[in-house]
C-alpha cells in the first residue's frame, strides 16, 4: 500500500480552498483557476447547501474542476461523496463524523488522501488510529457557510492535539480570512481551509495570495 507522505500532506494543507457552485459569485471554474494562480495549494469539491447541483450536473462540474487541478498540479479532493471520488479517481476525499467509516473509504480509495473532520480529542485520536491523512478542525471562528456547524471552538483543540505531542497534519476551518489566518497556523495547524474568503472575493486570486502571505509570515 502506497503510504502518503506526511510532510507532503502538510504542504498541501497550506492554503486549502473548498467550494461548490452555491458558494461562488461567478463561474466556479474561473474562481478555482484564479484561486490556484493566487496560491491555493489544495482543492476540495464540496457541492452542498441551497441550489447545490446533483446527479449528472454535479459530476460534470466535478470533472471540470478536477481538470483544472490536474492542469495546475494540485490535488483534487471530494467532500462526502465517495462514489464520485471513486468514479473520477480523485486524489482523495474529506469525510465527516457522520459519513462513511474511514476503513471502508480506505478500501475504496487505496493510496489516496483521506481527511476527517473532528471536533473533540476523542474524535481526533480515533481518526488518527484509523489512519486519517489529515484532520479538519473547527469551526475556529464563526461561520455562516455551514448551517449545521458545531459550536465555535477557536484554536483550543488544535493546541491540545499539538501539546499531546501528536504530529498528524491539521488544517483549521471556519470563518478564516487573511486577517485571522496567522493565529490558526501559530496555534499548530499546518494550514487554513476556506470557502467564503476566496469564493466570495472580488478577486479570488488576490484573496488566495493574501492568505498565503498571512500564513507564510508565521
Ligand atoms: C465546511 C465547514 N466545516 C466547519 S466550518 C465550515 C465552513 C467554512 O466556510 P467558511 O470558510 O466560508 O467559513
Ligand atoms: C467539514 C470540513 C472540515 N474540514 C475540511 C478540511 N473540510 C470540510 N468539508
Ligand atoms: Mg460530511
Amino acid at each position: 500500500m502506497q503510504l502518503i507522505n506526511k510532510e507532503q500532506v502538510k504542504d498541501w494543507l497550506s492554503v486549502y480552498f473548498i467550494m461548490g457552485s452555491p458558494n461562488c459569485r461567478k463561474d466556479p471554474k474561473e474562481t478555482l483557476e484564479e484561486a490556484i494562480e493566487g496560491g491555493a495549494t489544495l482543492f476540495q469539491f464540496r457541492e452542498k447547501g441551497a441550489n447545490a447541483l446533483t446527479g449528472e450536473k454535479k459530476w460534470m462540474l466535478a470533472a471540470e474542476l478536477q481538470d483544472v487541478c490536474r492542469r495546475q498540479a494540485i490535488p483534487f479532493l471530494v467532500n462526502d461523496d465517495i462514489e464520485l471520488a471513486v468514479k473520477l479517481e480523485a486524489d482523495g476525499v474529506h469525510i465527516g463524523q457522520e459519513d462513511a467509516a474511514l476503513s471502508d473509504v480506505r478500501k475504496r480509495l487505496p493510496g489516496r488522501i483521506i481527511g476527517v473532520s473532528v471536533h473533540t480529542m476523542e474524535e481526533a485520536i480515533k481518526a488518527i488510529d484509523e489512519g486519517a491523512d489529515y484532520l479538519g478542525i473547527g469551526p475556529v471562528f464563526p461561520t455562516a457557510t455551514k448551517a449545521d456547524a458545531q459550536p465555535v471552538q477557536g484554536t483550543k483543540l488544535i493546541e491540545e492535539i499539538r501539546s499531546a505531542g501528536l504530529s498528524i497534519p491539521i488544517v483549521g476551518i471556519g470563518g478564516i480570512q487573511a486577517e485571522n489566518a496567522a493565529q490558526v497556523v501559530s496555534s499548530g495547524a499546518d494550514g487554513v481551509s476556506v470557502i467564503t474568503a476566496i469564493s466570495q472575493a472580488a478577486s479570488p486570486r488576490e484573496a488566495a495570495a493574501q492568505l498565503k502571505k498571512a500564513i507564510l509570515e508565521n
